[in-house]
């Protein structure tokens, strides 16, 4: 078979070069690479079709094509919105354009996909555009959806028409209900975002009656970078009780790893840090995020609301005296992640993700599948991630409370016992649940059950390649460019509706 995978947003290339470095460079890539490579392990033809990006901050994303060397994959980049970066906020207007880049490359190589893969709601309206014309079917993975993002950035009433306009929420919810109606399936990482989040007020009238179509399809960890070493336990055990130590590099390190997104709560953590002297006393606070060479005098690359992220946690730690507690680390790949997290779960470290919403988190498999016990945000995935029946293998919370998540670190940092508990367990649930070859496993059977009929795409193609005017896509031109009213009514409605249901 040869699938196709889409997703606009560029920032693919062999290296990995800037992953999580800036907030657009996320999980949606690490899903997209592991999962395009294990579906090439299996035999299959896999392209990549992302934004080509002739900017010399970025100049990993200029060539036409690139493979990643192990597995075959190619990265093909279609010209679209111009030459510099744009954060994806700005990407919407461009998406025709994008659209019609792809069916140009499969007309001039004939590498027509047999079936398309779309992420994240840029991808998904791609994705319906290019099923409009060719017939090709497609599937729609969210990663993260808008209604979720729009409840934890703050939408007040005062700020509404101005945080709609910053995130292009509109567009954004509009493109994903389509995809989400238009898509043959679609593949979610948790029964959790099937049941809660895509139920959502701003989705939920989709699914009344249809919902055969979600598939669930947990995400992996590579393996080859994140593994733990039986002998890190030996280390474990020689190392001198952790009863309040003179030094504070003996203390074992709390690591938080995540972009410099508002929405990953970071200033969270330190302000539960903060609030606890005991914990202080008893552990140092770990950063790993990339993007600001020194978060202490340069953080002028990141987005606005990154930028304000990243001063008020400067703020709190020279406001709670916290310098030389908490460090920042900028690591350059994963194997530098993992290799860091191997060497914090041999001081008995902790990993801690205080997101305000995730959806699933593929940082919280990574560091479990590292050795250190997990306390991650209770909102979104973390509970299929973390529970099972009466099993627990890592620590859920309210990110919003201080006093949960201290308290929460504090019980693990005092206790050995809980320490080595959590830790076996949280090697135990990724060996058993989590690999990409079972991801892969899921979407080929899932692809091969909604081919389309290669009589009938052989005739859709040709028209395709002879008449353009198939290729009129303005009545998406119109509202990607300019978002329709009644969608924003629609969305200021259901938070008005919200707000005096509240009441
Ligand atoms: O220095 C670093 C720090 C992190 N990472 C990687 O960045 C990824 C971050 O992914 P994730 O923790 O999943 O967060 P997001 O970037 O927010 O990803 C979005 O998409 C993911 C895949 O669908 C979902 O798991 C998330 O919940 C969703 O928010 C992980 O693989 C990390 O290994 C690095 O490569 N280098
Ligand atoms: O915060 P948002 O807009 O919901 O986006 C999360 C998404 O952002 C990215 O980091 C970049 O698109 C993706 O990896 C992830 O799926």
């Amino acid at each position: 078979m040869r699938i196709a995978f889409l997703n606009p947003q560029g920032n693919f290339d062999a290296k990995d070069s800037y992953w999580t470095e800036h907030p657009d460079f996320g999980g949606q890539l690490v899903y997209v690479k592991e999962l395009a490579n294990a579906l090439r392990k299996k035999g299959h033809e896999v392209d990549i079709f992302t934004r080509m990006i002739i900017d010399p901050k970025w100049p990993e994303f200029e060539a036409k094509e690139e493979i990643y060397p192990d597995t075959g994959v190619r990265i093909v980049r279609i010209p679209f919105g111009g030459d510099a970066f744009l954060r994806k906020e700005l990407l919407w207007p461009f998406l025709t354009e994008y659209v019609q880049g792809i069916i140009k490359f499969f007309c001039n190589t004939n590498d027509w996909p047999d079936f398309i893969t779309t992420h994240y709601g840029d991808g998904g309206i791609a994705g319906v555009m290019l099923n409009e014309i060719t017939g090709i079917p497609f599937s729609f993975t969210a990663h993260s959806l808008g209604a979720q993002k729009m409840d934890k950035v703050g939408i007040t009433e005062s700020k509404f028409d101005e945080l709609l306009q910053r995130y292009s929420f509109a567009t954004r919810i509009h493109a994903e209900r389509l995809a989400m109606k238009e898509a043959s399936v679609r593949f979610v990482s948790t029964l959790q975002e099937k049941t809660k989040q895509y139920q959502h007020g701003l989705y939920g009238d989709l699914f009344e009656k249809e919902n055969k179509k979600f598939i669930v399809a947990p995400p992996g960890v590579n393996q080859s970078y994140f593994y733990y070493e039986e002998e890190n336990f030996e280390k474990v055990n020689k190392t001198r009780s952790r009863d309040l130590s003179e030094h504070r590099w003996d203390l074992p390190f709390i690591i938080s790893s995540s972009r410099l997104d508002p929405k990953k709560n970071v200033s969270g953590l330190i302000m539960a840090f903060a609030s606890n002297p005991e914990l202080q006393a008893r552990a140092n606070l770990l950063i790993a995020v990339r993007g600001a060479e020194n978060p202490y005098n340069d953080f002028s690359e990141l987005k606005e609301e990154e930028q304000l992220e990243m001063k008020k946690i400067l703020d709190m730690i020279q406001c709670y005296h916290l310098k030389g507690k908490v460090a920042f680390i900028q690591l350059f790949s994963q194997k530098e992640l993992a290799s860091c997290y191997r060497t914090l779960a041999s001081n008995r470290g902790i990993f801690c993700l205080t997101s305000l919403y995730e959806p699933f988190g593929l940082a919280t498999i990574e560091a479990m599948a590292c050795g250190l016990p997990v306390v991650v945000t209770s909102n979104g995935g973390g509970w299929e991630i973390l529970k099972e029946d009466s099993e627990s293998f890592g620590v859920l919370v309210d990110p919003e409370s201080s006093i949960q998540i201290s308290e929460s670190l504090l019980g693990i940092v005092k206790d050995a016992e809980k320490w080595r508990y959590f830790h076996e367990q949280g090697l135990k649930r990724v060996r058993e649940r989590f690999t990409w070859r079972s991801t892969a496993d899921t979407y080929e059977e899932v692809i091969s059950d909604n081919l389309i009929n290669k009589e009938k795409i052989k005739g859709i193609r040709q028209q395709s390649k002879t008449n353009d005017k198939r290729i009129d896509l303005t009545h998406y031109q119109s509202w990607l460019q300019h978002p329709k009213k009644e969608m924003e009514n629609f969305i200021k409605n259901y938070y008005v509706d919200r707000k005096e249901g509240d009441g």
